[in-house]
């Protein structure tokens, strides 16, 4: 009998599949992995908004007792949480783990706009993210979480200098994605861990590329590799590789538009 690592996503989910839970357990499958989910919340993205649908507190925990019944994963990851009721409660069940976390604070959407939370902020700062083995910030996020608002991030050294800040205030290693913000026509990415930068680039795809869920792809795949036991180097590297071969295998949802999901099934892991 094959035995496959077993890993949880506490996510929401996208029922345009490009990102939450649905990213989250399409990547753990094809790393080989079995993927367990926790909803959080429901999404409902429409052209003209993006609506966020708590489920009901009670769901919430019966959903988390459930997995008493699951002997241990081999990492978790969280994406979308909703309040600061629910990050306490994540909180609490985090607690007696000893694995890694990945937590991927998801403040700031592509697809339309999330309202500002700030004592939901202050509590990953405070609470979660010092559980975390690393955070996944998007470029936005990041500025959410050092309270820089309207704080320049073009080059890459004001990228490092943000991801030292988040890492500093939230007590983890940081993995800063600078998504559309390209340097030198590449796609930027770093890491922070304990001062130390380590810069992780891929060949800038252009602004039309299918990236819908290519930030939970890349926080999914973390996760996995660090199930797998690589080290947090490796995991990110990786990772990263992963979600630009899922992103150049996306998908439109339709003719008429440019924008589409990424597509992780098949994508390659390195070169
Ligand atoms: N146009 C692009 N070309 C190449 N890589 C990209 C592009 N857009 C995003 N990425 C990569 O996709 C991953 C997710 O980044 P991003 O889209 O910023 O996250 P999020 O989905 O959380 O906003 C990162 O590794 C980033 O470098
Ligand atoms: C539930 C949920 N989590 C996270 C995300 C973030 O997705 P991305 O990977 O594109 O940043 C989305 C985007 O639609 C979502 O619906």
């Amino acid at each position: 009998m094959a035995t496959s690592k077993k890993v949880l996503t506490i996510a929401g989910s996208d029922s345009l599949a490009g990102g939450g839970l649905q990213a989250d357990l399409a990547t753990f499958a094809e790393a080989g992995l079995a993927g367990f989910s926790v909803i959080t919340s429901i999404v409902s993205i429409q052209p003209s908004n993006v609506a966020v649908f708590p489920v009901p507190d009670e769901v919430f925990d019966q959903q988390l007792k459930s997995l008493s019944q699951v002997e241990d994963f081999a990492a978790i990851k969280v994406g979308m949480l909703t309040s600061v009721k629910q990050l306490e409660r994540v909180v609490s069940f985090l607690q007696d783990y000893a694995g890694p976390i990945v937590v991927d604070p998801v403040l700031a959407l592509k697809e339309g706009h999330l309202a500002e939370n700030k004592a939901l902020v202050q509590e990953y700062l405070d609470r979660l993210l010092p559980l975390a083995t690393v955070t996944t910030p998007n470029l936005n996020e990041g500025l959410a979480l050092a309270e820089r608002a309207n704080a320049l991030a073009k080059t890459s050294s004001d990228l490092a200098e943000l991801a030292q800040k988040i890492s500093e205030r939230a007590h983890t290693a940081v993995f800063l994605k600078g998504g559309q913000g390209f340097v030198d026509e590449k796609a930027l990415d770093l890491l922070a861990v304990s001062g130390q930068i380590s810069y992780f680039t891929q060949p800038a795809l252009g602004e039309d590329a299918f990236v819908n869920g290519a930030g939970c792809t890349l926080a999914a795949a973390i996760t996995a590799k660090l199930a797998l036991g690589e080290n947090l180097q490796q995991a990110v590297e990786q990772s990263q590789f992963f979600v630009h071969q899922s992103i150049q295998q996306g998908y439109r949802l339709n003719d008429s538009r440019t924008d589409g999901n990424v597509f992780q099934i098949g994508a390659k892991w390195s070169k």
